[in-house]
């Protein structure tokens, strides 16, 4: 089917503009007016680089001959996104001889993005950072909005900084060969759009749950096209995360816990993990009488009927999991700040919630 290009620009201090559609790796011009310097870095992982990185760099070869482009490769999955590697892609800067107006461009999913961001935002204190989204999950969020960052054992995201792209570019064409299992992982980043703030959305999702699970690929690009007008418009209005933008954290706190307390190896992926966190934060706000018992029910069933998981994994601990939360960047002197819900749509911050309601959800969810 022949699906239009859809466009959402990003206002802000450093506006700039993400392009979805088909085919957009192969178009040279559009990657090539996002370029400033000589030299372009392209980062991907061992999964993404052999199946597109030759044609994204026959592409800028045409369109800017003579461009002085390198790759650097690392190995795929989220507990790759460490500081060593992040000092691999800081080092193949150096052998490139990057200049401050060089750019890197971040070819795969939000681990290659936030690495590979973050590395742009430090080299020569932040070179400009072209985001080419591979998974459903990095085109609906993580190469929008500027966070980038690599784990630590100690926590998530626990070392980045805010560095927005200069542009982002989503070649849907490259979901045709994502994973099943990673389709769903995005589609849990985009349920959370419709949970916090977009009603309607969430009915739509709901309805489309088939053909999106199907990858249809018209669904698909309204899906993130939606998903990245309210990325684009929550994080124009506050991109350093000093109020609204918090809201986009619903289901991390529970979820990132669950991530570091794996170790990021075996276990729930990011989207996984935040399908969880987005139970047990509704489950929490039942608790807190916040939301009702049937919109948590109701939204835990929508997150099943996507394939996604709504349990914490029985090796899990709750008291660990609980430890973990007190590093969540949420996470104030006073105590725990969470994303309660309120209803389909609405959601809001909440400090100084009380550890024992929390550790009370951790122990009834698994
Ligand atoms: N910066 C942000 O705002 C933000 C937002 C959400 C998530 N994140 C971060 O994003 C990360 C998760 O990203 P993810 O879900 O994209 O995971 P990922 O980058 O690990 O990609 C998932 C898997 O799919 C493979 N893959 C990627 N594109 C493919 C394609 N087109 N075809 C075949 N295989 C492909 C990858 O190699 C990997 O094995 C987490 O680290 C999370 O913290 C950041
Ligand atoms: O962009 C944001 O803001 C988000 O919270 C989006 C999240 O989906 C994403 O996982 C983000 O990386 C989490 O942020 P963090 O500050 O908790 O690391
Ligand atoms: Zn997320």
């Amino acid at each position: 089917m022949n699906v239009p290009p859809r466009i959402v620009d990003v206002g802000a201090t450093a506006p700039y503009r993400i392009s979805i559609g088909p085919g957009l790796l192969d178009d040279g011009d559009l990657l090539a007016t996002t370029l400033r310097g000589r030299h372009a870095l392209i980062v991907s992982d061992a999964n993404v680089a052999p199946l597109y990185a030759d044609r994204l760099e026959a592409a800028l070869r045409r369109a800017k001959p003579n461009l002085h482009i390198a790759r650097h490769v690392v190995a795929a999955g989220e507990a790759e996104k460490t500081l060593a590697n992040f000092g691999t892609v800081i080092e193949a800067l150096a052998a490139l001889g990057a200049t401050r107006d060089a750019s890197v461009i971040a070819l795969g999913g939000g681990v290659v993005g936030d690495m590979a961001g973050f590395a742009a935002a430090c080299w020569m204190r932040g070179i400009d950072c072209v985001q080419v989204p591979s998974t459903l999950l990095a085109m609906v969020d993580s190469s929008v909005g500027g966070k980038t960052a690599v784990d630590i054992p100690q926590g998530k995201n626990l070392v980045g900084a805010f560095h927005p792209p200069r542009a982002v570019i989503a070649d849907t064409g490259m979901l045709h060969t994502l994973p099943p299992r990673e389709l769903r992982a995005g589609l849990a980043e985009v349920i959370k759009y419709g949970a916090i703030i977009d009603a309607s959305f969430l009915a739509w999702l709901e309805a489309h749950c088939d053909g999106l699970l199907a990858g249809d690929d018209a669904l698909l690009a309204d899906a993130i096209a939606r998903s990245c007008q309210h990325k684009a418009a929550i994080t124009e209005r506050d991109p350093f995360e000093h109020g609204e933008r918090a809201l986009l954290n619903f289901g991390h706190t529970f979820g990132h816990a669950i991530e570091a307390e794996q170790g990021y190896a075996e276990g729930l992926n990011h989207g996984e993990a935040v399908a969880v966190g987005m139970v047990l934060a509704a489950r929490l706000s039942q608790a807190l009488d916040m939301a009702t018992r049937a919109d948590a029910d109701h939204l835990q069933m929508l997150l099943q009927r996507f394939g996604l998981p709504t349990a914490i994994p029985a090796s899990l601990d709750a008291d660990a999991l609980l430890a973990r939360m007190r590093l969540d960047k949420k996470t104030q002197a006073s105590g725990l700040r969470f994303i309660l819900w309120d209803r389909a749509g609405a959601a809001s911050v909440v400090a100084d919630v009380d550890e024992a309601a929390v550790l009370g959800v951790l122990r009834r969810a698994q």
